[in-house]
């Protein structure tokens, strides 16, 4: 007797397809920002922008988003250490990314583990990558399990810094790196700089440059006089390069790569003419809202500031030129990972073009102050050097201008902050600025 062919089945019995999970706009667009920084270096600001076309999530989800996000970027080092004993083999980038936001949750963010968990799990079987749900639930278990002493052991500020920023760092002194990754390990304040006259906003601290500072997650609008524009968020260490500009009532200043215009509305209201050069819309578009709400009558130019130029030669400017970010990773810790050494070539290439442009715009006698927020040698002190080769007189930085932050003041007379400064007070954003003159 022949038995009758047995029916196949796609599946065991009693298995039924799991139902997908429902949607978790936080998680979802946390994923997307992650991925998009590892898998194709996009910025995490762009993979946020694109996600609203994919996402339909609350402005409350997506600020989540951008929190668990860069959460995990500032840790992404010691993430991949911690996850590493627990893989057997190399999972692929988008499982590692959710196994990233899970311990991240779990170490760094304080989530109940069943939570995140739970809703790692939940993603990846969203995402078609179910047959990856197994490994989140083993590896964050045992994670959620060990707790913090997942963590000993491990060189954290060194693993959260790529190597090629970390030896770039050491030339700015021994200790400097380190001093930058603690500094870059926490989320960073908020900070505004005030109107003149303006009545500070309750629940700041003020900074010995002037500044307010508020706690991290403070949100601008739901400070008293934002809509009446007694204030701009700035960085304490952004203040620097304008203020270093010492402008006047009536000169005659323009401020070359302008957007969105904190350094903008401090040479404003001085009293001085200010015109504001921006070349790209959607940023000049920013900066006109942000000087009409401040009120400031600033003239604005969209225009390439290597061909723009003025009615007459000028008093002052400043050249805030684009450049790698690098000094704004603990607002940005994208940039850690997104930015690679060969961008820097057509970067310094844009400065050297910016500076001749500035120095054809000054009078014999006028005043440049060059700043980028980098922590790069090639972005600050080489075109310096630059600057002058291209026949700008240096005008150093004096003591008394830097007396509420004498470390800044370089031998040179420039400008260097970086993340490591001000340890007790929060810490400040890393910039480079340097003074010159247009000789008679
Ligand atoms: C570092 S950001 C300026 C920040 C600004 N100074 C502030 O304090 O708010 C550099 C700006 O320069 C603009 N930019 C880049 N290249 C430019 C060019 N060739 N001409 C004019 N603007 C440029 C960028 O779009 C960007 O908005």
């Amino acid at each position: 007797m022949t038995s009758s062919p047995r029916p196949t089945r796609s599946r065991p019995r009693g298995k039924r397809p799991m139902p997908t999970p429902a949607a978790d706009p936080t998680r979802d667009v946390a994923f997307d920002i992650l991925c998009g920084v590892v898998e194709h270096r996009r910025m995490l600001e762009t993979s946020l922008a694109r996600s609203a076309q994919t996402h339909e999530a609350e402005p409350r989800d997506r600020a989540a988003a951008h929190r668990l996000a860069a959460a995990t970027l500032r840790h992404m080092g010691t993430l991949r250490a911690v996850l590493e004993p627990f893989l057997r083999k190399e999972p692929p980038e988008p499982v590692r990314a959710a196994l990233m936001l899970g311990a991240a949750q779990l170490l760094f963010l304080e989530t109940p583990p069943h939570a995140a968990v739970g809703t790692t799990v939940d993603l990846l079987r969203r995402r078609g990558l179910a047959p990856f749900a197994g490994l989140a639930n083993a590896v964050l278990r045992k994670i959620a399990t060990n707790g913090a002493t997942v963590l000993d052991g491990l060189d954290q500020p060194r693993l959260d810094i790529p190597a090629w920023l970390w030896s770039a760092w050491s030339g700015l002194g021994a200790g400097v790196p380190r001093a930058i990754a603690r500094g870059i390990s926490t989320e960073a304040p908020l900070d505004i700089t005030l109107r003149p006259g303006a009545t500070p906003p309750e629940g700041g601290v003020l900074l010995p440059n002037g500044s307010w500072r508020f706690p991290a997650g403070t949100r601008v609008v739901d400070l008293a006089g934002y809509e009446q524009g007694a204030f701009w968020v700035q960085d304490a260490a952004a203040t620097l390069p304008a203020r270093l500009l010492a402008v006047r009532e009536g000169e005659q200043v323009a401020d070359l790569c302008a957007a969105p215009g904190g350094k903008t509305a401090q040479l404003a209201v001085t009293g001085a003419q200010v015109t504001a050069v921006e070349n790209n819309p959607a940023r000049m578009a920013r900066l006109q809202e942000n000087m009409e709400r401040l009120g400031l009558a600033v003239h604005i130019v969209q225009a390439d500031a290597c061909a723009w130029r003025p009615d007459a030669p000028l008093d002052a400017i400043l050249l805030d030129a684009p450049c790698s970010a690098t000094g704004t990773a603990r607002r940005h810790p994208d940039v850690l990972w997104v930015k690679r050494p060969r961008d820097l070539t057509a970067l310094t290439a844009a400065q050297d073009r910016l500076l001749a442009a500035a120095r054809d715009m000054l009078r014999p006698g006028g005043r440049l102050v060059y700043a980028v927020c980098s922590l790069q040698e090639e972005e600050g002190p080489a075109r310096a050097r630059a600057a002058q080769a291209m026949g700008l007189v240096p005008d150093p930085f004096t003591p008394d201008e830097l007396a509420m932050l004498p470390e800044a003041l370089t031998p040179e007379g420039w400008l260097r902050t970086h993340p490591g400064l001000w340890p007790e007070l929060g810490g400040m954003d890393g910039f480079f600025a340097a003074r010159f003159t247009r000789p008679a």
